[in-house]
């Protein structure tokens, strides 16, 4: 069967957040249907929104046949077994999980869009993203579409297409810190 590359965000500032996340990886990996191909390392990064502690940050690809509104809702799921609460907008959370890309899959459900809409100006994705899947073209921005949609282009100049290295390279990443492999086997 064909199996679709899906690429997911991973975050946390509350409680434990390193062993929050890797329990969390392994939750994602032993899920049926799910292959874990690759894997970030972790960074630190500044919360974005309101004043909160920073964040741990990571992302992982996955192979499977599963369509996206059936990992999203796998994702949800891992949310709350890890005790997710939405309070605040962008607010602490113990485990935020991001479906980010699934192939080149363009949509926008209530529920559900694809590419995530704010993927391309989050250094806390990007600096991840790149460094397990850099080469993947972004399949809106910088086409025609996304410039009668009103989308932002990142960079000053226009491109026909935006790789994840590339839209990493157009943003400012202060605030991201790889950690130490040794925490990661904490
Ligand atoms: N690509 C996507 N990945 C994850 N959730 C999505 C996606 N597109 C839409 N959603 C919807 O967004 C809802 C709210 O998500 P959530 O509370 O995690 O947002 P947030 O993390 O506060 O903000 P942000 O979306 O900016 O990261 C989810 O219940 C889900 O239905
Ligand atoms: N650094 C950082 N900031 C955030 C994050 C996150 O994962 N990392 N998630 C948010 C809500 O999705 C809001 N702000």
């Amino acid at each position: 069967m064909n199996q679709a590359t899906a690429a997911i965000a991973l975050g946390s500032n509350l409680g434990n957040s390193l062993e929050t996340l890797q329990a969390a990886v392994q939750q994602i990996g032993a899920s049926p249907g799910f292959r874990l191909t690759n894997q970030s390392h972790w960074y630190r990064t500044q919360a974005v929104g309101p004043p909160q502690p920073s964040y741990i940050n990571g992302c992982l690809l996955l192979q499977t046949h599963h369509p996206p509104s059936q990992i999203l809702q796998r994702l949800l799921d891992i949310e709350l077994q890890f005790g997710r609460v939405r309070q605040q907008h962008w607010g602490p959370r113990t485990l935020d999980l991001d479906l980010l890309l699934y192939d080149q899959v363009v949509m926008e459900t209530p529920a559900l869009t694809l590419p995530h809409p704010r993927l391309h100006e989050r250094a806390f994705v990007l600096v991840p993203l790149a460094e397990i899947l850099p080469t993947w073209v972004h399949p809106i921005l910088g086409t025609q579409a996304a410039e009668e949609e009103g989308l932002p282009n990142p960079g000053l100049t226009q491109r026909q297409s935006w790789t994840i290295a590339q839209l990493r390279q157009a943003i400012d990443c202060t605030g991201v810190e790889r950690l130490p492999p040794r925490l990661e086997a904490t």
